[in-house]
């Protein structure tokens, strides 16, 4: 069934015809609640999380699975850092080191559980995914939003972390605001750079790029977190993206101008702050990450080849 089915479009292509990447939005973008009429509702080992640890989008959910303890209430899966022709792939930790195949679905291709939400489904079979156990179906696959379902539907299951939020109310419009904007010109604007097709397109978007970090980069010279000194989801969304940035995205997607290691002294304390968080220097899998991106994208790196560097030392003692 599902492994044969072609979409309408090739995998491995990410740039429009005027050589400039557009992300797609996400399609499944339901959401968990208490609500007596929802469909999709809180309960312990009802739902699990497919992801690859290179994705910078899927690296988010860990963090906040792991963070807010649902290790033992939501399953996971890992995929194998390459994506190719039939998208991602579910290997052994024995064919693959750090990869969790899928127990749930036993899917060979991530493809498969679009298919079994959607027969129709022509869109992009993209990490992350929350499955639905009991409807058999995908609940979202949308990051930012499950990072706010995780940031609160299962505290009935974990009374450690109950009512720890990486959302709080009396932030929430300032987070979003910040979100946008390091959304659209970082952690998407990477790939914008990285996946262009012209030298118009790549053009586009690497001003925007460093100006919103050297923004960052004069906020975090004030301030402890992103918002509020206080660690909120918008430091999650944008550290998967910085940690990514000296060993891959500075090469692979040539934004180069500079680096977070000799050039942004304020974020990459930040950043070592945050990998100190019990947890979550758990959560990177440099491996995962450059093999990813370098293995993964040969049309980008044709050789496949991984260039040595790792990046700044994050676990260091500040
Ligand atoms: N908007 C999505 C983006 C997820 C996404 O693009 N994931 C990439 C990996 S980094 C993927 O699975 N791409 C596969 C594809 O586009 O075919 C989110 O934030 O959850």
């Amino acid at each position: 069934m599902s492994t044969t089915t072609k979409p309408s479009y090739n995998i491995l292509n990410f740039a429009d015809k005027d050589g400039e990447f557009r992300r797609k939005p996400s399609v499944f973008r339901n959401t968990i609640s208490k609500d007596p009429d929802a469909i999709f509702t809180p309960e312990k080992d009802r739902y699990h999380l497919y992801i690859a640890w290179g994705c910078p989008w899927a690296h988010r959910t860990a963090i906040v699975r792991a963070l807010k303890g649902l290790e033992n209430i939501i399953g996971l899966s890992v995929v194998d850092y390459i994506m190719g022709e039939k998208g991602w792939k579910f290997s052994t930790p024995e064919e693959t080191p750090g990869c969790i195949p899928d127990t749930v679905n036993n899917a060979q291709f991530l493809s498969e559980l679009y298919f079994k939400a959607n027969p129709d489904y022509d869109g992009r079979y993209t990490v992350p995914v929350l499955w639905d156990k009991k409807l058999q179906t995908i609940v979202n696959n949308e990051s930012s939003e499950i990072i706010r379902i995780f940031n609160d539907a299962f505290d009935d299951f974990v009374p450690e972390t109950k009512g720890k939020t990486f959302y709080p109310k009396q932030l929430a419009s300032e987070i979003d605001k910040i979100n946008d904007w390091i959304y659209n010109k970082i952690n998407n604007g990477v790939y914008k750079c990285g996946f262009a097709e012209t030298q118009d397109a790549y053009m586009n978007h690497i001003g925007p790029l460093f100006e919103a970090l050297d923004d960052v980069e004069a906020i975090l010279s004030e301030n402890e977190f992103l918002v509020g000194n206080t660690f909120t989801e918008a430091d999650i969304r944008l550290w998967t993206t910085i940690v990514r940035f000296d060993p891959v995205y500075h090469t692979h997607f040539k934004t180069n101008l500079k680096t977070i290691k000799h050039d942004y002294p304020n974020i990459l304390r930040w950043a070592r702050q945050i990998y100190k968080i019990p947890k979550v220097a758990d959560t990177v899998n440099m491996t995962h990450i450059k093999n990813g991106y370098y293995k993964g994208m040969k049309k980008i790196n044709p050789h496949g080849i991984v260039p040595v560097y790792d990046g700044p030392d994050l676990n260091v003692n500040l």
